[in-house]
């Protein structure tokens, strides 16, 4: 819900700053109102600190000339995750490793819409949850990105914890797994690391691909493996692609992946794209025909994420402008998003980022593998799956012919660090304005 006061804002702060810079930290703002005081919440401290330091007058203003008899007062605020965290802290010589599982309760059996496309994957993760004896272990789903293997991984933990609540189920992301592990033979903790892995009921591991080319973070992986295995506790794994074309991971390793049941997950087809369209424009209380539903699912076929993306441009266009969502918006939309895309091609982007780290645009598609080139290559990379409609192997190909792989290691990684590190955020942020000025 938007309430008026903030509606009547967002109009003006629309007009006053830069579409890009509305979009990006204005809009997702979350506000609530009560007894003349709007709370703003921040997804975190580095947007928190931002907001306050750029906009909170703004708004002041906005709001003394929107009311002036009575202007509401603002408060910021950090907004609270709603993930489930099993915290589990171990202590040696006065360092801490934080190990934890977040299953997110947001993803679950029943909003997972089910279609030709992902009807196997969804069955067998929901037979899973089952406990059958003599059922594969482990499940291996696979499939591009954005198409629902994250999601079925914490409906099957979220199963599992509402069955049993005090069940080890862990969801872990290879890199976090990875890290988590680096951590702890830094902290000579690698003891306690290994015991935490091998005492888990449900292991969800997800994007096992990431563990390509680690040599030392497969075995352990190889051993968690068999351990967990022997004693018939459940693991589930996720990967980009089939186990035997993840490229970088032991042969011993991929055997193991094949032990059990290994399922593809497909894009949607048509009907399961309008389908996923409704439920989600249901789910978040947006206003959508059939007959429009079915116009965007006929342009967008990749998957359910850029699903999702457009349908929250729409709202958000709908609801600023106005406007009834019909048709015709849609198509302006997805003009203006086509012509954004076509106009930004890769060698500008590498040329920008090159010039802003101080490396030369060669260095941008040669082999070297020096920190201060590989990371502003990861950020060009990311640049332009985010910027152009590149796909990932066509950006590793204008990259001095990487794998696709590599771009969607560099892709996850640059998202994963912005959010971790604020000179990496506003680096990236820096480039993506200046790339969409
Ligand atoms: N069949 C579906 N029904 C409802 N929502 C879906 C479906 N498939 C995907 N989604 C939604 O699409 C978004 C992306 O899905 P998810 O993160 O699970 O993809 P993924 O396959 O794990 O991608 P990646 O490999 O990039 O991590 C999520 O918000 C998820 O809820």
């Amino acid at each position: 819900m938007i309430f008026p006061i903030w509606k009547k804002c967002l109009i003006q702060l629309q007009i006053k700053l830069s579409p890009v810079e509305f979009s990006l930290w204005i809009l997702p703002l979350k506000v609530t109102i009560k007894n003349n005081i709007i709370y703003i919440y921040t997804p975190n401290l580095f947007i928190f600190r931002w907001i306050k330091k750029k906009y909170v007058n703004i708004f002041k203003k906005i709001l003394y000339k929107i009311c002036s008899n009575n202007p509401p007062k603002i408060i910021i605020n950090i907004e609270k995750k709603k993930l489930e965290k099993k915290k589990c802290i171990y202590k040696k010589k006065n360092i801490q490793i934080y190990l934890h599982s977040e299953i997110n309760k947001k993803y679950q059996f029943h909003n997972f819409i089910q279609g030709q496309s992902n009807q196997l994957a969804y069955y067998s993760s929901y037979k899973f949850t089952k406990n059958l004896k003599n059922f594969y272990n482990p499940l291996f789903l696979y499939g591009n990105t954005g198409l629902g293997k994250t999601h079925l991984l914490h409906a099957i933990g979220n199963k599992f914890l509402i069955k049993n609540k005090k069940k080890k189920v862990i969801y872990i992301h290879s890199e976090n797994f990875i890290q988590n592990m680096v951590n702890s033979l830094k902290n000579n903790s690698i003891d306690k690391f290994k015991n935490y892995y091998r005492s888990i009921d449900v292991l969800l591991l997800d994007d096992i691909q990431f563990f390509s080319n680690k040599k030392k973070s497969q075995e352990e992986l190889f051993n968690t493996f068999n351990t967990l295995f022997n004693k018939q506790q459940k693991i589930v794994l996720t990967a980009d692609c089939y186990p035997e074309y993840i490229s970088g991971i032991t042969e011993q390793l991929k055997s193991r992946f094949k032990w059990g049941l290994t399922i593809s997950i497909n894009p949607p087809e048509l009907k399961t794209r309008i389908k996923i369209l409704l439920h989600k424009a249901y789910e978040n209380k947006i206003l959508l025909s059939y007959e429009v539903a079915k116009y965007i699912a006929k342009k967008i076929f990749s998957n359910v994420r850029e699903l999702e993306g457009i349908l929250k441009k729409i709202q958000i266009l709908s609801i600023l402008n106005k406007e009834k969502i019909t048709i015709n918006l849609v198509k302006k939309i997805l003009n203006k998003i086509k012509k954004k895309k076509k106009n930004i091609n890769i060698i500008y982007i590498q040329k920008i980022v090159a010039k802003y780290f101080n490396i030369r645009i060669s260095d941008m598609i040669s082999q070297k593998r020096s920190q201060s080139i590989v990371h502003p290559r990861q950020i060009a990379m990311t640049l332009a799956k985010k910027l152009t409609h590149y796909s990932f192997s066509e950006i590793g190909t204008a990259f001095g012919k990487k794998d696709h792989t590599t771009v969607l290691y560099a892709y996850k990684k640059i998202n994963q660090l912005k959010k971790k590190k604020t000179e990496i955020y506003s680096d990236f942020i820096y480039l993506f304005n200046q790339l969409n000025a």
